[in-house]
């Protein structure tokens, strides 16, 4: 389990290119250690794959297949490209259960705009891998997955043998240095945001910056991801192709026919100082109208994009206060059913899958803002960043199409030109009363668990 990967197989979607035969094989396991980064800590250093919360989840290594897509059609054209290996796969899965048997992670750009300097990267990736473990409840499973057609290859256990397994390496000394806009930049962008969204252009625009770290030496993502994983046991942790992160924020979870969403907008900082007397931090959220305005708009963004694909939904009329170590957000749980919906009819009486699901639901307005076009094109014109994947879906893909997709946030984008440099991400939802001070510490309390996580700070030792 050391960086010896074979190339994998790299289908650029949509393509006439044949893809392999995947051979998948799914065995359950014991004697898995538990807790939270358990199942990071089996990772080998090279391309580590990563969704995990609570302990629970799956990680993967190596590529049996790479999906990368294009363009406007990412969602669509990777999708097809997973129909079409998984149509030519030989499956045996002695566990089903979710995630279990074929799985792709994946990871899509925010944006589908062409970058600037007219290159053709591209914006979508489903990553097969060719070793995948899994955690759900007391199951814990291993999947193997051969691009090369072999029906004789059996799934050992000596995969998991730690001795082979490159030690984690420390980044070192990390040095910090602004983004695409300094500080003060950012704030009168906010500031510009705040007037327009005054004068009516827009109801809400989520604005973000980034900052970029040097270490002294590359940093192995599986740095972050433990780090993340014990300090931020509620959010996903996750890893798909040199992004890296711990999400609160969960787009779609599709499972059965039952969908699910976390929706999280409005927010305060853990430490945040309060006029003295002045409420709990919780309180204070859960009552501030401009925060409950920012939560409304992202609530009725996922409802009204999940509506035409359920039978029946459940959208709460208030949100509770999730509490992570960093900050407070206002957070709702949206569920629904899917179900026999002119959507389903439009899709040839297919259930959508939780890609497609994911895909309806992008970008919710806790990501871009209200309404989401004019937001969208306010957010090309001044944030002044290319936000790359952040804030796009990130997640996996199962064989029957259920699946679960966060939004990319408190991330960390390792370059693979250079895995010394890092690319952190925060962004904050505008509303016509807020303020760009504020703002401004938000979005440093945001970048407050990649920051510590990079310079190995656990929150409890
Ligand atoms: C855009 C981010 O957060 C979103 C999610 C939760 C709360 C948010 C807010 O209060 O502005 C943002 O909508 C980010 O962390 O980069």
């Amino acid at each position: 389990m050391t960086a010896e990967i074979p190339a994998p197989t790299t289908v650029s979607a949509p393509s006439a290119r044949p893809q392999p035969t995947l051979v998948v094989r799914t065995i359950a396991i014991d004697d898995l250690p538990d807790g939270p980064a358990a199942l990071i800590d089996l990772l080998p250093d090279a391309r580590p794959l990563s969704w995990v919360r609570r302990g629970e989840g799956i990680v993967g290594w190596g590529e049996a297949l790479r999906l990368e897509t294009y363009g406007p059609g990412r969602f669509a054209d990777a999708e097809a490209a997973w129909q079409e290996a998984l149509a030519r796969a030989v499956v045996r899965d002695e566990v089903h259960v979710p995630g279990a048997g074929p799985v792709a992670f994946g990871s899509f750009a925010f944006d589908d705009v062409v970058g600037a300097d007219g290159d053709a990267r591209p914006c979508g990736v489903l990553i097969v891998p060719r070793v995948v473990v899994g955690r759900r409840g007391t199951t814990t499973w291993l999947t193997t997955i051969d691009a090369t057609g072999s029906l004789s290859h059996s799934p050992g256990t000596h995969l998991l043998d730690p001795d082979g397994r490159t030690p984690v390496s420390s980044p070192g000394e990390v040095v910090e240095h602004p983004g695409a806009l300094g500080t003060e930049d950012w704030a009168a962008v906010v500031q510009e945001a705040t007037r327009r969204i005054r004068d009516g252009e827009v109801d809400k625009v989520v604005l973000a910056r980034d900052v970029v770290t040097t270490a002294e030496r590359p940093v192995d993502a599986r740095w972050l991801l433990a780090n993340l994983a014990q300090n931020y046991p509620s959010c996903w942790t996750f890893s798909v192709d040199g992004l890296a992160g711990a999400t609160p924020e969960l787009l779609v979870r599709s499972e059965k026919g039952l969908v699910t969403s976390r929706v999280l907008a409005g927010t305060i900082r853990r430490a945040a100082p309060l006029p003295d007397d002045g409420p709990d931090p919780a309180v204070f959220l859960a009552s501030s109208s401009k925060d409950l305005e920012e939560h409304e708009y992202a609530v009725r963004s996922v409802a009204d994009a999940l509506e035409p694909f359920c039978s029946s939904m459940n959208v709460p009329d208030a949100p509770f206060v999730l509490h992570l170590p960093n900050v407070l957000h206002l957070a709702s749980d949206v569920t629904g059913v899917l179900g026999h919906t002119v959507a389903e009819e439009s899709s040839e009486g297919r259930t959508p899958s939780s890609l497609a699901l994911a895909a309806a639901l992008h970008p919710s307005a806790a990501v871009c803002g209200t309404p989401t076009t004019a937001a969208r094109e306010m957010i090309r014109e001044i944030e002044g960043m290319d936000r790359g994947r952040y804030a796009g879906p990130v997640g996996w893909l199962g064989a029957d199409g259920d699946g679960e997709w966060g939004i990319a946030l408190r991330c960390a984008e390792i370059s693979h030109a250079d895995p010394r440099t890092v690319r952190l991400f925060a962004g904050c939802g505008i509303v016509a009363a807020s303020d760009s001070r504020a703002e401004l510490v938000e979005s440093e309390a945001k970048l407050e668990p990649v920051r510590s996580a990079l310079r190995g700070i656990w929150n409890h030792p």
